[in-house]
């Protein structure tokens, strides 16, 4: 597999009461293309802040990110965020607000991609729809639908399910999953659910606390769809626990 990102010895302080408060320190990684990683790690450790440098919002202080080999200089047109936020304008209606981010083809073409996308996440029938009149989960699936929209090769996803309730945090996994065997994205997922990422990634980082290190890594070898009660994935689960050091 081809790396798509490679992340280099970077390092990344942000000023405190006249001093320096160390963020991450020394983290390298690479995200093999059509890979997905997840990185978990203690909160307050630094998450937020790596995903704001793996997808060119904040530059680290020293060190590199690359993306195809070619070094990041800010937010590409390779790359789309989710966060737990959301960024789905309020006064148009979910087709429109799919068709904001394209920049090319007529409107009809646009149209047909956003109704494609719609559908894709669920949402036939409420291409009219404003987003006020959508619940949570329909919601995080516009959001979704307009990160795929613009074909982008990289999904940064930033605790995208938090917000969402349990149920619909557990269905939006599935449709994720969906998703990617429809339309093979490379997926950097930042998350503090452990079983979140085992269901979900090929491969899960832990984080030291801060300032932000790679403490252990583990490849998981487990099929779609993944059950959290086999064996193996619990003994991994217990592993990433105890490197967080949360022991149950
Ligand atoms: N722009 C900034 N200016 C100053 N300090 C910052 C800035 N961004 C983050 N920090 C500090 O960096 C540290 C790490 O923050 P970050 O949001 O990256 O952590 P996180 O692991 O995502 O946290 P959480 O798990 O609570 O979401 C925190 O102490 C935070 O106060």
């Amino acid at each position: 597999m081809e790396n798509k990102i490679v992340i280099d010895d970077i390092r990344k302080g942000f000023a405190k009461g006249g001093a320096t408060l160390p963020v991450i320190d020394g983290l390298d990684l690479a995200v093999g293309d059509g890979e997905f990683v997840a990185i978990v790690g203690p909160s307050g450790c630094g998450k937020s802040t790596l995903m704001k440098i793996i997808s060119g919002f904040e530059p680290p202080d020293t060190g590199s990110v690359r993306i195809d080999g070619t070094a990041l200089r800010g937010p590409g047109p390779t790359g789309i965020v989710i966060s737990q936020h959301g960024s789905v304008f309020p006064w148009l209606t979910v087709q429109e607000n799919l068709m904001f981010g394209l920049n090319t083809g007529g409107a009809a073409e646009k149209r047909r991609l956003a109704d494609h996308y719609a559908d894709m996440v669920g949402l036939k029938g409420f291409e009219q729809a404003y987003p006020r009149e959508l619940s949570g989960g329909m919601l995080k699936r516009v959001e979704i639908a307009r990160a795929l929209v613009v074909k982008p090769q990289i999904l940064y996803m930033d605790e995208p399910f938090s917000a969402l309730d349990a149920l619909m945090n557990l269905h939006m996994r599935n449709e994720l999953l969906r998703i990617l065997q429809e339309e093979r994205h490379t997926v950097v997922l930042i998350t503090h659910d452990v079983e979140e990422a085992l269901y979900l990634a090929d491969r899960i980082m832990v984080l030291s606390p801060r300032p932000a290190r790679i403490r252990r890594s583990f490849t998981v070898g487990e099929p779609h769809p993944r059950k959290l009660s086999n064996p193996g994935l619990q003994r991994m689960k217990d592993d990433i626990l105890a490197e967080l050091g949360l022991t149950t």
